[in-house]
């Protein structure tokens, strides 16, 4: 299904409202509040025509990849807020390609001070000799006023190229990009390649990387993935964002690309058959994905693919092998404790941050605004660059 910029309409497989929220956000958007502006960001740059609005239309907001011919060019930057109750929240600012970094309006502060991950998009099919000088500039100008920045490099668009030329793109990029590096004297600054396409799952799967390094829960949620499945006889487990089916995390084997893009399949698949045949009570809420939410696909190979809904925008899909199944009453008392134990996380995560976020409220009040000089310069800065000239 296709994305459709109409109300009542479906985004993917779901309902509207089941979505991240606004499809875009405005940077001149008073509305924005402070909270918003606290979140981490991702901040997406690259030439022009690299295809960052497509990844993040694609990611986010389920665009299909042909719709994405038709996005017209990005001239200033488009704030989008990703927020739900699950682990997943943060920003992604979206730069036009022409952006000026010794434009006088540029404030760089402002950006990168906030800025959790980097992501800089290179076009592999086309003569990428300019988008590596601005990655030089990019970075650099980035570490000098955050070094905490994750640097990703998406070498994107790889669906045009074959194998070969693919593996030798990548190991090109990887040593120019780090030659210029070295020459600007920021030889110890790590740069992490993906090679991508939105043609594929691999978007999803770079995504999935980038986003988990800004979860601060992450080796907490590996461990209890860990925990299931050596108590289960489960083979993989993925825990799935599904409004974006990007993975908030794995248990510590290796991931493999075609184990993903099936549990990701299951996911439509979970969602659609919720959507079109699923109990509806309009009064109530349209939400079909709910906590007796599950699902299980014998594959021919002697496999069997197990979903189970965690809350309402994350599930748990594990591979695992058919004898295995057969203990499904300790799988399922497993799957159990562990929705407890993420339960525990979530709740322990939302006291830090109502903790964090009272004396935020505080400096909100009148009184405080005449204060709090500090935090007022930074919110009106921030939406004054959101316009790039
Ligand atoms: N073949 C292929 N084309 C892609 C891919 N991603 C994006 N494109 C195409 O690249 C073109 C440019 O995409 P945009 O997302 O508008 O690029 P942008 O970087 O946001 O461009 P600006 O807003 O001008 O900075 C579009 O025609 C997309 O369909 C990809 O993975 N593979």
């Amino acid at each position: 299904m296709s994305y459709q910029d109409e109300s009542n309409c479906y985004v993917g497989s779901f309902p509207k409202d089941f979505s991240y929220g606004p499809f875009e956000q405005n940077g001149d958007d008073d509305n924005t509040s402070l909270q918003e502006d606290h979140k981490p960001r991702i901040l997406l740059m690259g030439l022009r025509r690299s295809g960052k609005s497509s990844i993040q239309k694609v990611v986010f907001h389920k665009m299909s990849p042909n719709e994405t011919l038709f996005l017209e060019s990005t001239n200033k930057i488009v704030k989008d807020d990703i927020n739900n109750s699950s682990f997943v929240q943060f920003q992604i600012w979206d730069f036009p390609g022409q952006i000026d970094f010794f434009d006088p309006t540029f404030d760089s502060d402002t950006i990168f001070g906030g800025c959790g991950a980097l992501v800089f998009v290179i076009d592999a099919q086309d003569d990428y000799q300019d988008a590596l000088d601005k990655l030089q500039q990019t970075v650099t100008k980035a570490y000098r006023v955050n070094n905490n920045i994750k640097f990703e490099v998406f070498i994107h668009k790889v669906d045009g190229l074959n194998d070969d030329y693919k593996m030798e793109s990548q190991r090109d990029i990887h040593h120019r990009a780090n030659d210029d590096l070295a020459e600007a004297g920021l030889e110890h600054v790590h740069l992490s390649f993906h090679l991508t396409s939105i043609y594929d799952h691999s978007i999803f799967e770079a995504f999935s990387k980038v986003v988990q390094k800004l979860i601060p829960q992450l080796p907490t949620l590996e461990n209890l993935l860990n925990i299931l499945i050596s108590n289960s006889g489960i083979e993989k487990a993925f825990l799935f964002d599904v409004v974006s089916k990007i993975y908030i995390a794995t248990d510590s084997s290796p991931v493999d690309m075609q184990s993903y893009e099936l549990c990701c399949d299951m996911i439509d698949v979970v969602i659609d058959i919720s959507c079109i045949y699923g109990m509806v009570d309009e009064t109530v809420e349209i939400n079909t994905f709910n906590n007796q939410s599950s699902s299980l696909i014998k594959l021919n190979n002697g496999t069997v693919l197990y979903l189970r809904e965690v809350n309402k925008f994350l599930a748990l899909v594990c591979i695992l092998r058919e004898e295995n199944f057969q203990k499904q009453g300790v799988i399922d008392y497993n799957f159990l404790c562990f929705r407890d134990a993420i339960t525990q996380v979530f709740e322990l995560r939302n006291k830090c941050q109502n903790a964090l976020s009272i004396p935020r409220t505080r400096s909100d009040s009148p009184e405080a605004q005449t204060n709090g000089a500090a935090e007022s310069v930074e919110s009106t800065s921030d939406r004054s660059q959101a316009q790039v000239p």
